[in-house]
Order: structure tokens, then C-alpha cells, then sequence
């Protein structure tokens, strides 16, 4: 069926509707990544996007539910250049057509995804709607994003480690894998616990995981680090980075287009090392609102000397713009999951 991406400011590219569902609602971004669909379209991080991919083969390796990142797709929609109908691949369980129809995600192929995304990176990221009609008006959604994928029940996952209360608000699996393979005994928390709830397990750190949004929108996540700030060691990762930043008093901003693939060069500032990192995020901190102030910048991107990384002076708290747990992508940067033990007997 012919279908259509609209840009909120009116531009129209054409495809094919090729899913069950045949229309979408959200954030417009892409992603560079030459694979790992698997693991983009089930990131909770993208909750309330629609992704489109640059790369221009997509499904021919199908769908393996081990590689899944979360039990459903938080996309809200996906775009490519050519779906691939017969997909090989001797682990693949679903084709990812059927995979998307089952949680009724729309697929829009056949879609001139470099215009759309040279489009995407002049302009900026910007809304839009998967529809089969023309005139349709691109509607603006508040869900309550972390709602939707955060925990709603505490567990635990046990190890012989130190504890971490891990904040779920959307974490994505291979953190949770990465934090088992270290032998971390984790508690996960949804994103709106207190500090009563987390002081409960008395643990050795809190982590502030991924997620979807402005950050500046997690308010009880933000009110719970500024609360732990110099009581007990604190690592995060993506929106668990930019939550500590702004919980201890920096400013985020929405990046133009932002960083999407498994090809983001980092680099360490405290050793000169460079790091091939996976990324996924819309948002930033503001470089100008941490100088002079009490954090070091661990890690710069070298594509836009943007901020990757923070540590604080004084107390034991490290954050990550990147993902360190890779999934899709590079596995450069996973010695991060048994640094943060230094946090822990720093503190
Ligand atoms: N991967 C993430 O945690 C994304 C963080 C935040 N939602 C952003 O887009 O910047």
C-alpha cells in the first residue's frame, strides 16, 4: 500500500506501507548503524520515535528474540530504503516484518531514506507521521515515556558483587548482561522510586540507566541523584548521564540531530585513548554550564567535541554519554562495567 513520512513542516516522502499497521506518530531520527536493527528497534531509548535507517538493506538477517532489548518494540515506526523479504540467518526466528506485526509497529520501505536523512541532519531531528494520507496534520504527543518502559515492580537479580540499585528507566538488556557477567548484585528499580525505596537494599551504588525523552522531564529521577549526591556512589549512562548532570545543577540541550550508530569516536581526555563507541541520544549536556565547576570532562566526541563523560571531583560519581554495554555495536568501551568497582571503593 502507498504510504507516507510527513515532516511537520509539510515535506513529503513516498514509500510503502508494507506492516499491518499503517500509520505512526513521533520524533523523525536516524540511525548509521550498518546492523543491529535487532537491538535499535527494541531500545527503550527510543521510545516515541520513529527510526529511520540509513543503512539500505534492512531484515535480511531476520529477528533473533536473544538479541532483543526489551520485550517489545518502543519505536513508533521504522523507515528503510529496501526490506529484504527473504531473510538467512540460522539463528532468526521471525522475519522482522512479522516480528513488527506482532506488536503493531508500521514498516515504511521503499523511502528515499538519504534525502530523508540529509533532510533530517540540515534541518534537525523533527516530528512526523507514517500515514496513507497526504493532508493528515502531524500531531504532538505527551506521553509519559518513562511510564512506559521503566519497571513497575522491584527485582533482583542476585550476585556475589557489590549491590547496585540500578533505576530503570528503560534500561536496555546488555546493561543488565554486562552488570551479571561483572557479578554485580542488582537491584532494579522503576523510575519513580524514592530514596526510602532505594536506601532499602543499602547499596554500594546507584545507577541511573538509559532511556528515553528530555531528560529534563525526569523529574523524580533527577529529585532521587541530587538526594544521593555525596551518599553513595553514583554511575549513569545516557539519560543517567544527563539526569546526574542536571541533578547536580548543569543544563542539557536537544542536539540538532543527534547521535545515532555504532560508529561515534570518543576520546578519554585523561589518557588520549580513542574508543570506537555505540550511541543513541538526542540530547546533551551544555558544555559551557559544567566549566568551573566541581566535574573534570572524562570524554569528548571528536566528531563534534561534544561531552561524553563526566566525573566528580569530589565525590564518586562518573557518567557515560555513550553506551558501554554496545548492543548493536562495538564492545570498545565494557571495561566500564568493572571500573565503576573503583567508584565503590573510592567512596
Ligand atoms: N539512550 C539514551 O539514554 C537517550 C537519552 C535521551 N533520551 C536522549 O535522547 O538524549
Amino acid at each position: 500500500m502507498k504510504g507516507f513520512i510527513k515532516l511537520n513542516d509539510s515535506t513529503i516522502f513516498e514509500g510503502e506501507i508494507i506492516s499491518k499497521k499503517d500509520f505512526g506518530q513521533g520524533e523523525v531520527v536516524f540511525n548509521t548503524s550498518m546492523t543491529g536493527y535487532e537491538e535499535s528497534i527494541t531500545d527503550p531509548s527510543y521510545a516515541g520515535e520513529i527510526l529511520v535507517m540509513t543503512y539500505p538493506l534492512i531484515g535480511n538477517y531476520g529477528v533473533n528474540l536473544e538479541n532483543l532489548q526489551s520485550k517489545r518494540p518502543p519505536i513508533k515506526g521504522l523507515i528503510v530504503k529496501d526490506y529484504c523479504q527473504f531473510p538467512s540467518h540460522h539463528t532468526s526466528q521471525y522475519s522482522l516484518l512479522d516480528y513488527l506485526d506482532q506488536h503493531e509497529v508500521p514498516i515504511l520501505s521503499k523511502v528515499d531514506t538519504r534525502a530523508l536523512t540529509k533532510k533530517l541532519r540540515i534541518e534537525g531531528s523533527m516530528n512526523g507521521v507514517i500515514t496513507t494520507e497526504k493532508d493528515f496534520e502531524v500531531p504532538t504527543s505527551d506521553e509519559n515515556l518513562l511510564d512506559s518502559v521503566s519497571t513497575k515492580e522491584i527485582y533482583r537479580i542476585q550476585g556475589n558483587g557489590p549491590k547496585v540499585a540500578l533505576i530503570d528507566l528503560g534500561v536496555k538488556k546488555n546493561i543488565v548482561n554486562q552488570l551479571k557477567s561483572e557479578g554485580y548484585d542488582i537491584y532494579v528499580f522503576p523510575y519513580n522510586s524514592t530514596k526510602n525505596d532505594v536506601d532499602k537494599v543499602q547499596p554500594d551504588l546507584v545507577l541511573f540507566s538509559n532511556g528515553p525523552g528530555d531528560p529534563k522531564k525526569a523529574k523524580e529521577a533527577i529529585l532521587l541523584a541530587k538526594e544521593f549526591i555525596g551518599e553513595k556512589p553514583l554511575f549513569g549512562i545516557c539519560l543517567g548521564h544527563q539526569i546526574i548532570s542536571l541533578a547536580l545543577g548543569f543544563n542539557t540541550v536537544k542536539m540538532k540531530f543527534g547521535h545515532r550508530g555504532t560508529n561515534h569516536p570518543v576520546m578519554n581526555l585523561l589518557n588520549n585513548k580513542c574508543y570506537i563507541t555505540s550511541q543513541n541520544h538526542g540530547y546533551m549536556v551544555e558544555k559551557e554550564s559544567v566549566k568551573n565547576k566541581d566535574v573534570i570532562i572524562t570524554y569528548i566526541n571528536l566528531n563534534d567535541q561534544s561531552i561524553e563523560g563526566i566525573m566528580h571531583k569530589k565525590y564518586p560519581i562518573f557518567t557515560v554519554q555513550f553506551h558501554p554495554e554496545g548492543g548493536p555495536g562495538v564492545h570498545d568501551t565494557t571495561f566500564i562495567f568493572r571500573k565503576i568497582k573503583d567508584l565503590i571503593n573510592r567512596n
